[in-house]
């Protein structure tokens, strides 16, 4: 049973920017609103309810007349249209937004000049009210001047029919989240059955305030705002044998489809949530969902994040702890305060993308025989990472190796370029995270291999190191998501090798027992991540996929069997 007393706030756009705080809360927690001094008058509201009668009352096969092949579901819902949709029958226009789909809608149902006057008007005007309740959420999350005009709209004309006693109680439209950003719904006043649910799962009648405005945030509202919009669950349910007419606009997406999330509500508190995808590949994966509700639908696009622990290296040995829990349970961390100055890692950056753009001829002759791939892999090394490029460097704590290196490159790199790469090299490899706290007992830590590596970042997910060097894990997914292309993805690698047995718990004071055995020639590796271009992922102790955000300014260092440390191509 639905709880009595509780109310939906009510926002009154005539007391603006007062009411900018209210508006705040209504938007983030409870996730819906109704809106009065909307400016949109009760006449052309109750013309329209008049109107949407009268469309419902069109001969079936002209109903059938309302088509927008741009959208899923955009065309005219006859009832049963969805198995538990027996009283629900709808019509879509798309894009609501555009005066020219609103006059084919009214060409396609053949209605009269005053209905079609009604109609243009009431859209127009609805539309309007949409980019100004849109704004002002946004803006009441502290991003003003917003516009979103650039974004689709669809608007749905609803009908649901009661006819019986024993309808009553009976659920019209199932618990769901909207697919939108932002909806506003002109529900019937005369007669009620939205209900919301709360955050402790009780269902709330929102009771029709006559001429308002129903208002409720949608699941791209929370992708974009990275969380901050609260999408409400809603139903509608039979409270009278009578028929209810609703009207919705959902704004929906951008126009070219691309949803990301609004940089600003991203920082290190605030980790980006949700990948970037299209809006009809998320309608695709709600559309296969048993319930229509955001928690579901968007768990495929959420990003699974870890913020790696950052050892500090200027506050050693205190960092001692937390470097062994790291290095023993996660297997890696982020450095910061390594004396790395930023402008070499950027120019560094530089320098590989314009190693990379050398012609293949000349990189070819970057030959190493120690190294495995040759010493430069070209993406035609192996069919399965086709995305993958690499020039090595062996060993790059020899002064003289970095030299040939360069100079065998010597296409057209001028000074500059080989004074960053040694620099680069000779700090990663002088000034490693190990060089102090991970003296090695018995053994012998030293640098050896590095590499320079460049990923065309396209539709497939890259492991490198030991194979298998590729998993497709969501390749299939990605493939369909053509924004992805062109993102070049630079990482600079060096890693330390080993020949000797290590025994490296006792050197970090911890147990012995699972690094005390040999770990091959790979014992620990330092890359300076693209901090533009995300996409490396570790997989966790259970094997899930973990996002390595890149934190800015941080080496990234991991140990030993570098198998596990993925390189997944989306950003
Ligand atoms: O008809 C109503 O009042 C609500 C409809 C709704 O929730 C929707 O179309 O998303
Ligand atoms: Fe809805």
């Amino acid at each position: 049973m639905a709880k009595e007393g509780i109310v939906v706030p009510v926002i009154d756009l005539a007391n603006f920017p007062a009411e900018l705080e209210k508006l705040a809360a209504a938007s983030t927690e409870v996730g819906c609103f109704q809106v009065i001094n909307h400016g949109i008058p009760v006449a052309l509201l109750a013309e329209m309810k008049e109107t949407a009668r009268s469309l419902f009352e069109l001969p079936e096969e002209v109903k059938r007349r309302n088509v927008n092949p741009n959208v899923i579901d955009g065309r005219y819902r006859p009832r049963n249209f969805e198995p538990n949709g027996k009283y629900h029958e709808s019509f879509s226009i798309y894009d609501a937004a555009l005066p020219s789909d609103v006059l084919s809608f009214c060409s396609a149902l053949d209605v009269s000049p005053q209905q079609r006057k009604v109609i243009t008007e009431y859209f127009g005007k609805l539309y309007g009210l949409m980019l100004v309740m849109a704004s002002k959420v946004v803006e009441s999350l502290g991003l003003v001047g917003r516009s979103f005009e650039e974004w689709s709209c669809q608007a749905r004309v609803m009908s649901y029919k009661f006819t019986s006693q024993e309808d009553i109680g009976c659920i019209a439209a199932p618990l769901h989240t909207d697919s939108s950003f932002l909806t506003i719904l002109h529900a019937d006043e005369c007669v009620g059955g939205l209900q919301i649910i709360d955050a402790n799962g009780n269902f709330i009648d929102v009771d029709p305030l006559p001429g308002a405005i129903f208002v409720n945030i949608g699941d791209m509202g929370k992708v974009w705002s990275n969380g901050r919009l609260y999408t409400v669950k809603h139903r509608v349910v039979c409270k009278e044998v009578t028929t209810r007419f609703s009207i919705g606009l959902f704004l929906l997406a951008p126009k070219d489809g691309n949803i990301g999330t609004e940089l600003a509500f991203i920082d290190a508190e605030h980790p980006k949530l949700y990948q970037n995808f299209i809006y009809n590949e998320y309608r695709k994966q709600r559309n296969k969902c048993e319930y229509k509700i955001s928690d579901l639908a968007l768990r495929v696009f959420k990003r699974r994040i870890y913020v790696v622990p950052v050892i500090d290296l200027a506050n050693l040995p205190a960092e001692l702890e937390k470097l062994a829990a790291a290095s023993t349970e996660l297997g890696c961390f982020g450095v910061s305060n390594h004396d790395m100055p930023m402008s070499l890692l950027a120019k560094m950056k530089e320098a590989a993308r314009s190693l990379f753009e050398i012609p293949a001829d000349v990189k070819l002759r970057n030959v190493i025989h120690n190294l495995e791939d040759g010493g430069y892999r070209p993406p035609t090394f192996s069919p399965k990472s086709p995305f993958y490029e690499s020039l090595g460097i062996y060993d790059a704590a020899s002064p003289a190796d970095v030299h040939s290196f360069c100079s065998t490159l010597d296409a057209s790199p001028q000074q500059w370029f080989r004074d960053t790469v040694k620099g680069t090299m000779q700090f990663l490899a002088s000034a490693p995270p190990a060089g102090d706290c991970l003296v090695v007992n018995g053994g012998v830590l030293r640098p050896g291999r590095a590499d320079i590596r460049w990923m065309n970042n396209r539709r497939t997910v890259l492991a490198w190191g030991r194979p298998p060097f590729i998993l497709n894990i969501e390749g299939k997914r990605l493939s369909q998501n053509s924004n992805l292309d062109g993102f070049r993805r630079m990482s600079v690698v060096l890693v330390f090798q080993h020949t000797q047995t290590l025994v490296f718990g006792k050197l970090l004071g911890a147990d012995t027992g699972r690094f005390s055995r040999p770990v091959y020639e790979r014992f620990l590796t330092v890359l300076q991540e693209d901090e533009c271009v995300g996409g490396l992922e570790i997989m966790d102790a259970n094997g899930n996929f973990i996002d390595m955000d890149p934190l800015p300014g941080t080496l990234f260092v991991n140990i030993g069997d570098i198998g596990k440390v993925l390189i997944k191509s989306y950003f």
